[in-house]
């Protein structure tokens, strides 16, 4: 409710010469400051009342505060009788207001009441203010309350107070100090200062009052903790967390709940509900919208070339470059980079020249997407080989197509027919039996066949109607990086959307920078590439990892801003284990409903094992988790493993084989779990125990050390004896020992004797020479690596 304060009344309250103020005064006075009242009923606003009080203060100033109490207390007309009652001083209250507001409580003294002897000296001093002009005048100014001392002039007022008054109490004892200080200023500003005063607070507690019941806005974002709701709610923990129950969600403060429970509970408690949005940078800065339909033009496919080694890889991608380059070129191709886009019956066809199957897996591992087509490049003389399978499920796992080269037709011993076969062992039916395959059978020596393949690429490209939008800003990923000591940091780029140009400022992982220079891969200057163009690329401010997205950017400054943001993350995450599958948290992860298939990898010493540890290993999938072998091969654990583990959330089962070094030290970065076997019943047994939360303690393995076998020696009546020298570490006489070779477990056992020249030694360092031999296993060879290790128990 809105306090009326008319005009008529304000003036009331300001007297002058012991008389009312006219209302014209202030009339007046409202008019000269450009609020001209209506009539005198027209109750004023905070501003209009700010306008008089101001006026009045300003224009009744006095030189000393104290001339003014002096004046009252000593001036002997002070002690005649009251012209008029009290009354006069204050506005009458509206009633709503008198009764219940604490703070108006000094006014209240000053109702009509039985006179007590105090009340007889505050009369008397009220009737000392109606004084001559000149003491009228006199407005003590209570703005600034810092320069000016009442408790002064109280003490001195005290002495006029009887020891019954004093005996009150404090509370009263200060409600008689207001009281007086306003009589003792009843004419002028100090009264109008107060009267001003206690307006304002009025209003402020109005309008408090009425923001109170405005519905308070929240924002909410995607989830939040029950007593965040509540504070921004502007309620207690107790009543969010009745509402949630009423609700049917037990939940105490500190739980979070989602955006729509949220909600709910905010508009029940009577609150404005908005969807908190929190736009990070890299929101802000790389621009995501989707295309429209009619802004998409064809681009040229992506095609990479992957298979086994020797199988001709190299051998068809220089063919067809050479063979495409267009005549009159000068120099040809003068400056080789890691892809290449070449004209196929005037369609353009970009061709990655990545270094295997690696660079690809890394690219997908950050889910770059950039393939768009594979070709398989498989040896007729030689048939389908480990890397030939793992370029399958790679592709595979990428949801790309596959065209087969059978490579080396010229070759007399060529025999398509059994690849053919082989290949649909891994589900890669040729068309020509009925199947999906494209099967082409080429010869990168004599350039037989590679016509009728790149037509087939460009048929498969165009099923697939690859369409990017030239005209926004560009994005992509990094082909390969480098640094050059003269140049800086080079990069090959492949724009996957968008158009690069030269100046545009560039986000790449956590490398920024600016393009300097564009060349292509015959090494001419460009100033700009639309999509599908590879490019090579100066300017950048480090070196950026291959595989990385990049995005052309409007802010460089953002930019760096999102480079040390990506930094600090990375630096983050390096420090805290990734949410990776192990069988460890298997079971908790497929009761969250997180896991419905296992992946696996499996890599066995011979084909025959792997292919049983496969079987068993799918055959324990059941209505919860589907265990889906990804990968089967036979060999060592490799980098090329971990990597597809680390871009499919897999396990990698290893059945009597170990992992290299560096896809030991690659799956230690990327948390990849890797389980090693020696009996296919123990895989099986661990796999089902940890599907069904029952895992067994967990044994750790701690290596010791390594020996390399060098050479071999018969003792009779001991066996044969390794002679070898510590590579690292340390053997040790009570450690496990493991005899590899090429990184397959040839044995795994204790050993019977662990030797320094004659003497029997407890353990040897590196550096040193020692002689080891086995319990019961006698076939050592020059070249075998032995690895000792202890088994710890680990506890979890
Ligand atoms: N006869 C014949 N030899 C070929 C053919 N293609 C490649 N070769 C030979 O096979 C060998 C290996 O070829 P590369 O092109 O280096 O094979 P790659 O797959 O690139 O090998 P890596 O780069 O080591 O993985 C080379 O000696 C080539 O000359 C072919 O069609 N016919």
């Amino acid at each position: 409710m809105m306090i009326k304060y008319p005009l008529h009344k304000v003036a009331k309250d300001f007297k002058k010469g012991g008389k009312d103020l006219p209302s014209k005064a202030v009339m007046d006075i409202l008019t000269q400051y450009g609020h001209p009242p209506k009539n005198h009923m027209q109750p004023l606003t905070d501003e209009e009342l700010s306008i008089v009080f101001e006026y009045l203060t300003q224009n009744n100033q006095i030189d000393s505060i104290e001339s003014v109490y002096a004046d009252i207390y000593h001036d002997p007309d002070a002690k005649k009788p009251a012209p008029s009652a009290p009354k006069a001083e204050v506005r009458e209250q509206p009633k709503a207001e008198q009764k219940g507001q604490q703070a108006a409580q000094p006014q209240q003294g000053r109702q009509p009441q039985p006179q007590s002897q105090t009340q007889q000296h505050q009369a008397k001093q009220q009737q000392s203010a109606p004084r001559p002009t000149t003491r009228e005048k006199k407005v003590v100014d209570t703005r600034g309350s810092g320069t000016v001392n009442l408790d002064k002039y109280d003490e001195r007022l005290e002495s006029f107070t009887d020891q019954k008054q004093q005996d009150r109490g404090g509370k009263q004892k200060f409600q008689g100090r207001n009281a007086q200080r306003q009589r003792g200023g009843k004419q002028a500003g100090s009264f109008g200062n107060k009267r001003k005063q206690e307006e304002q607070d009025r209003m402020r507690r109005l309008q408090l009052e009425i923001a109170k019941k405005a519905p308070v806005k929240v924002l909410i974002p995607d989830e939040i903790a029950v007593g965040e709701l509540a504070s921004r709610m502007k309620k207690t923990g107790a009543e969010v967390v009745k509402c949630l129950m009423k609700n049917g969600v037990m939940a105490s403060l500190s739980e979070i709940i989602d955006f729509d429970t949220a909600a709910i509970i905010a508009e029940e408690m009577g609150c404005k509900v908005e969807k908190e949005v929190i736009v990070t940078i890299e929101e802000k800065l790389i621009d995501t919208a989707e295309d429209k339909a009619e802004d998409l033009e064809p681009r040229a496919p992506v095609v990479v070339v992957m298979g086994h080694v020797d199988h001709g890889k190299t051998s068809l991608l220089d063919y067809i470059r050479n063979a495409n380059v267009v005549s009159g070129e000068a120099g040809g191709i003068t400056q080789h980079i890691g892809a290449y886009q070449v004209e196929v019956k005037g369609s353009p066809v970009t061709f990655l020249d990545t270094p295997g199957h690696e660079a690809f897996t890394a690219m997908r591992a950050r889910g770059a997407m950039i393939t768009d087509v594979a070709i398989l490049v498989v040896a007729a003389d030689d048939g389908i080989m480990p890397q030939t399978v793992e370029s399958i499920n790679h592709a595979k796992a990428a949801e790309i197509p596959i065209i087969v080269a059978i490579n080396k037709m010229d070759k007399p011993t060529a025999n398509p027919d059994r690849i053919m076969q082989q290949l649909t062992e891994y589900e890669l039916v040729p068309e020509e039996w009925g199947g999906e395959t494209i099967v082409c059978p080429i010869s990168a020596k004599t350039g037989m066949g590679i016509d009728n393949l790149l037509d087939m690429v460009v048929l498969t490209a165009e099923m697939r109607e690859l369409k990017a939008n030239p005209n926004r800003s560009a994005h992509g990923a990094v082909i390969e990086a480098r640094l050059d000591k003269g140049r800086g940091p080079i990069a090959t780029l492949l724009v996957q959307n968008g158009t690069l140009k030269q100046g545009d400022v560039i986000i790449a992982g956590t490398a920024v920078g600016r393009v300097r220079a564009m060349t292509d891969a015959k090494g001419r200057k460009l100033t700009e590439a639309g999509p599908s163009v590879p490019v090579e690329i100066i300017g950048m401010g480090e070196v950026p990892g291959a595989g990385d997205d990049f995005h052309a950017v409007a802010d460089e400054r953002m930019a760096r801003e999102l480079v040390e943001q990506r930094k600090h993350e990375q630096k983050n995450a390096a420090s805290s284990p990734v949410g990776k599958v192990s069988l460890e948290d298997l079971f908790s992860q497929i009761q969250a409903g997180e896991m419905k298939n296992l992946n696996v990898i499996v890599k066995a010493d011979v084909q025959g094992s792997a292919e049983a540890v496969k079987a068993s290993l799918e055959k324990l999938s059941n209505e919860e988790v589907r265990v889906r072998v990804i990968h089967c091969a036979v060999g060592a654990i490799s980098e090329s493993d971990v990597m597809l583990a680390t871009t499919s959330g897999a396990i990698i089962v290893g059945f009597n084989v170990r992992p290299d070094a560096n896809a030991k030290e690659n799956a230690a970065r990327n948390h990849v779990d890797m389980r090693m076997y020696r009996v296919i019943y123990d895989a099986i047994n661990e796999i089902e125990a940890a599907m069904k939360g029952m895992l067994a303690p967990k044994f750790k393995e701690v290596e010791l050390g390594r020996a390399e076998v060098r050479n071999v020696f018969r003792i009779t009546g001991v066996g044969m004896v390794a002679g070898c020298y510590v590579l690292d570490g340390k053997m040790q006489r009570n450690a496990q020992m493991r005899l590899l070779r090429d990184n397959i477990v040839i044995y795994d056992g204790a050993i019977a004797s662990l030797q320094r020249f004659k003497d029997s030694v407890k353990e040897v360092a590196a550096g040193y020479e020692c002689g080891i031999t086995f319990e019961k296993f006698q076939d050592i060879k020059e070249g075998d690596v032995i690895e000792a290790f202890l088994m710890e128990e680990v506890e979890r």
